[in-house]
């Protein structure tokens, strides 16, 4: 049988099927559509980045953030954004998970020579994941990962003096999304889970360049260019909700590929109604750590609070404000501020010791 053409350049053979549209494309074709889609995301509207922005990749050792970190420091150079391109990773301190994924953002770090930053839980929160775990099970960890990381990222955002954080959450991601948040009821978030862009008052400015990428797409990019990425999942059982709501994109996704873009559309078209606009809480700044906060006591800190009170499942669900001072002896989470630009020196493997705000600023009172 005679070799299939490329049905974009009608010459080379065809190597691979797209997941996303069924096209049957070569090799080169495949790598050209898919870095111009997610430069696309990227340009699309006013565009996400600002030219001299400093920009920190949530860098996990995954496909996605690598991926991510290979796509962007080439479009980088391509289209000349003029941006300032870091790693930031987040040590959960998960024994045999990130202990290992981290060795792949360090080869990554030189591989792309970029600046590489990590933080971990125990530095900033005095708690591992393996600790949280122990005390609080695997059912509801998820929860106190979710939480810490989120912070965690923004702060070592702070230390780095960046204006934007990016993260490889990719187009089944913002569908699973849609998905919980409709089987949730929780229409806020509804609102605003499928924006590209995300910043409010205060906040550091975060984005999903793979918005509209598949993850098909991208495991198939990162197979093809031999990229060095770390391929195990979570060892501490991910999320059993956001479980259900994979399992039910993958099936619509057998049936018919456009179902991931398709829920992607609706949720963008959804318009919150006012009365849920009034509901939301204002954004203050949290009493004790001084994270941004719609309670008197951040998230983390109320978390925090729970863990070394020796709650388990009650932290997640504790009543918050009235006391804000943390109890005596109890840790508590280093004051959240921003910093002013601090100079970076991007050469492959001088990054981490040189962009480092140290980490004993942020000792743990
Ligand atoms: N420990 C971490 N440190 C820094 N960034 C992270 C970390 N974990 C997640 N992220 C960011 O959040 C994105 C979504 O994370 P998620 O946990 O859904 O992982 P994922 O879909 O497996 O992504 P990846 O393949 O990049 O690990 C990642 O692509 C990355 O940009």
């Amino acid at each position: 049988m005679a070799p299939t053409p490329c049905q974009l350049c009608h010459t080379a053979r065809a190597l691979v099927k797209r997941p996303k549209t069924g096209q049957q494309v070569c090799k080169t074709c495949f790598f050209e559509v898919f870095e111009t889609e997610v430069h696309n995301t990227i340009v699309e509207g006013n565009g996400i980045f600002r030219r001299g922005e400093r920009v920190a990749i949530g860098a996990s050792g995954g496909k996605d953030s690598t991926v991510l970190a290979h796509v962007l420091t080439m479009l980088n150079h391509r289209y000349d954004y003029g941006l300032d391109l870091f790693l930031l990773s987040i040590d959960e301190g998960i024994t045999g998970y990130r202990d290992d994924s981290l060795e792949t953002v360090k080869q990554n770090q030189v591989e792309y020579g970029l600046p590489l930053k990590i933080l971990s839980y125990n530095d900033l929160y005095g708690w591992t994941m393996d600790r949280i775990v122990e005390q609080v099970g695997r059912r509801n960890n998820c929860t106190f990962c979710g939480v810490f990381r989120r912070q965690a990222l923004d702060r070592g955002a702070a230390q780095l003096a960046v204006d934007h954080i990016v993260t490889g959450h990719n187009a089944d991601d913002i569908a699973e999304t849609v998905l919980m948040n409709i089987m949730r009821g929780d229409v806020a978030r509804l609102g605003r889970c499928t924006a590209v862009t995300t910043q409010s008052e205060d906040t550091i400015k975060r984005s999903k360049p793979f918005k509209y990428a598949y993850e098909k797409e991208i495991v198939m990019y990162a197979y093809f260019k031999k990229l060095t990425y770390f391929s195990t999942e979570c060892i501490y059982s991910p999320d059993a909700y956001r479980g259900h709501a994979r399992v039910f994109l993958k099936d619509l996704e057998a049936i018919r590929p456009s179902a991931i873009i398709d829920i992607i559309h609706s949720g963008e078209s959804f318009v919150l109604d006012q009365n849920t606009q009034k509901g939301m809480k204002a954004m203050q700044t949290c009493l004790r750590c001084g994270y941004m906060s719609s309670n008197d006591l951040c998230k983390a800190c109320a978390l925090l609070q729970g863990l070394e009170s020796g709650m388990d499942r009650s932290a997640l669900h504790q009543k918050q404000g009235g006391d804000t001072a943390a109890p005596s002896g109890h840790r508590t989470i280093p004051k959240y501020e921003r910093h002013a630009h601090v100079p970076v020196s991007a050469e492959a493997g001088g990054g981490a010791e040189g962009i480092d705000t140290p980490l004993k600023a942020l000792a743990i009172s």
